[in-house]
């Protein structure tokens, strides 16, 4: 089996960062490990308090994975400070990690700043050069190029700055646009559509954690990164069709509809 590390924060609601990422692992046949960057205090209506992992101990959960285990793909989520970025980016660095996913994660879908203002140019810096892939969301890219994203059109355009600050792929999220949810991959050369019809849901929590761990066990597992990405589309889009209505506010997605439908463990079958 492949082992596949994630480096993200903790929902104690489970649906997004540490959590979604072990899951989305699970599902994808890869074993799962985890760099804890930071603790919440969250469910599905708020974020509700945030203590940061120190530094030194980031750094020895690096190490101490690193120093013992094979990684075969790394997926990077909330990353919360400045020494945080820069830890990991040392870290990441020292031991030549390869098939690095970096969710660019600034703002929780309940509006809660996981990533200190402060810290999003150091993310630019320090993890957006690391990255085989970044995953933005339309927010997300728009505070990266400062352009404003409406439109595919628009968002063809970030990708092509975003590429240019030095990952060597950008998918572009479409969750937020009005319309189909279009991703969009652009990989220096060519611009590939990932469309899928927009979900009527509101329980969309960790959608983009869910997503980039499935990349990231893909790649992996040996997949090209358009290989990747699309197993991972079709992926998120069940996930989402099927996500549960758990607590009174935005649901999480469900990370193993299609293995507990084979197995015979849905309730609906
Ligand atoms: N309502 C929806 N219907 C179908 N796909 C969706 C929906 N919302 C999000 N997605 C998909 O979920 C993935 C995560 O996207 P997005 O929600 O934009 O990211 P984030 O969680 O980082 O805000 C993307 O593949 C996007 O197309
Ligand atoms: C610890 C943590 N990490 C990331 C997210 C983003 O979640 P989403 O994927 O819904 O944007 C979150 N809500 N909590």
């Amino acid at each position: 089996m492949k082992n596949v590390l994630t480096i993200a924060g903790s929902d104690s609601s489970g649906g997004a960062g540490i959590q979604a990422d072990l899951k989305a692992f699970a599902a994808h046949g890869v074993f799962g490990m985890s760099v804890i960057t930071a603790v919440t205090a969250q469910n599905t209506q708020g974020v509700f308090a945030v203590q940061d992992i120190t530094p030194e101990v980031i750094a020895k959960q690096i190490e101490a994975i690193f120093e013992d285990i094979d990684v075969a793909a790394v997926k990077i989520g909330m990353v919360s400070q400045i020494e945080t970025a820069v830890t990991i980016a040392e870290g990441l660095k020292k031991y030549n990690a390869k098939k690095i996913v970096v969710d660019p994660v600034m703002v929780s879908k309940s509006g809660f700043h996981l990533l200190n203002p402060a810290a999003e140019a150091t993310l630019v810096r320090e993890l957006l050069p690391l990255a085989t892939i970044l995953t933005p969301n339309i927010p997300e890219a728009e505070v990266i190029t400062g352009r404003t994203i409406v439109t595919l059109s628009d968002m063809e355009d970030a990708a092509r700055d975003i590429l240019a600050l030095g990952c060597k792929n950008v998918l572009m999220k479409g969750g937020h646009l009005e319309g189909d949810s279009t991703d969009i991959l652009f990989d220096g050369d060519n611009f590939t559509y990932f469309p899928s019809p927009r979900i009527a849901t509101k329980n969309t929590h960790g959608t983009g954690c869910t997503l980039s761990s499935a990349i990231a066990a893909s790649l992996g597992r040996g997949m090209s990164v358009a290989e990747a990405v699309a197993a991972a589309k079709e992926y998120i889009t069940v996930a989402i069709e099927h996500a549960l209505t758990i607590g009174r506010g935005v649901g999480p997605t469900h990370h193993f509809y299609s293995l507990y439908k084979k197995a015979g463990m849905l309730a609906d079958g």
